[in-house]
């Protein structure tokens, strides 16, 4: 079953003269990873704003969950209540998120709670924990954001957005900051997360030999317009990608998995 229908949706940031996703279509189903892929500003923060609601969309049509999105754009009391309900639903980890400041790391993580829990109680706590330990933040319980390396604080913006016990988490390139090991068990997580609770992951990334390995599908991105979707498989092949990154790479495929490994010129 869809749980993520996307119909010729086209999305400008206020003020901007053109769109930054134009006309793009896509469906994903409950428990599935897309990844997306494509050049520096080519839409992929855009999509996943405008899937978070973050950003309104000029036309087309979004359905997350059971809502449409839109009707979500409405103000007063009940628009307040349908927000909490998406966002019950619907969590974004951003590529760079606003860190309140003089937080700790745990009253960061709590603040995923506040779409289930007017008055987060003992029961948030625990989640709050577990989230911690999932991606081995405990000792870091106390420590002020401010006071945490870049990676460090990516993990902590994940297990915010995990601590919210989403349908469907938007990831925006949630390992760009993280060494190959966090990298790899940060990943890891996710999809254990994703195959125990049936959580549906939408992921940019840059990484293509990551996105490769995990996830079940790639959307490929090109000025604002999606350019190839299908398998790693299909999607990741050499000539694609020097021809939508300008880039020069060979592809190995490893177990059914391309692995892209980039050329120099001489
Ligand atoms: N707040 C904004 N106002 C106007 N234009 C914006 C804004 N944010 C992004 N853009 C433009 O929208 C386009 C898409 O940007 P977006 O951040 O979605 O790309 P991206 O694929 O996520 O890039 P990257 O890989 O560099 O993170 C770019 O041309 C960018 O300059």
């Amino acid at each position: 079953m869809a749980i993520i229908e996307c119909e010729d949706i086209t999305v400008r940031h206020p003020h901007a003269p053109t769109p930054a996703v134009s006309g793009l279509s896509t469906f994903v189903e409950q428990g599935e990873w897309l990844n997306i892929v494509g050049p520096n500003g080519c839409g992929k923060s855009t999509l996943l704003h405008a899937f978070a609601q973050v950003l309104s969309l000029e036309s087309g049509r979004l359905k997350m969950g059971e809502g449409d999105v839109e009707k979500h754009f409405a103000f007063g009391l009940k628009a307040a209540k349908q927000r909490r309900f998406f966002a019950r639903t619907v969590a974004l980890m951003p590529q760079n998120p606003t860190i309140p400041a003089g937080l700790s790391v745990f009253d960061y993580v709590l603040l995923g709670r506040h779409p289930h829990s007017y008055a987060p109680g003992r029961a948030d706590d625990e989640i709050v924990k577990r989230c911690l330990a999932d991606l081995k933040l405990e000792h870091f319980s106390d420590r002020g954001l401010d006071e945490l390396s870049g990676g460090e604080r990516q993990r902590v913006s994940l297990a915010r957005a995990l601590a919210q016990e989403p349908r469907i988490v938007l990831l925006d390139e949630p390992t760009s900051a993280l060494d190959i090991g966090h990298a790899q068990e940060t990943l890891e997580l996710i999809d254990a997360i994703r195959h125990r609770l049936g959580l549906t992951v939408i992921a940019a990334m840059h990484d293509l030999t990551l996105t490769a390995q995990y996830g079940d599908r790639v959307l490929m991105m090109n000025g604002g317009r999606k350019v190839f979707e299908g398998t790693a498989a299909e999607v990741l092949t050499a000539q694609r990608i020097s021809e939508i990154y300008d880039a020069r790479v060979i592809v190995e495929v490893i177990d059914g998995r391309p692995v892209v490994i980039p050329q120099r010129s001489h």
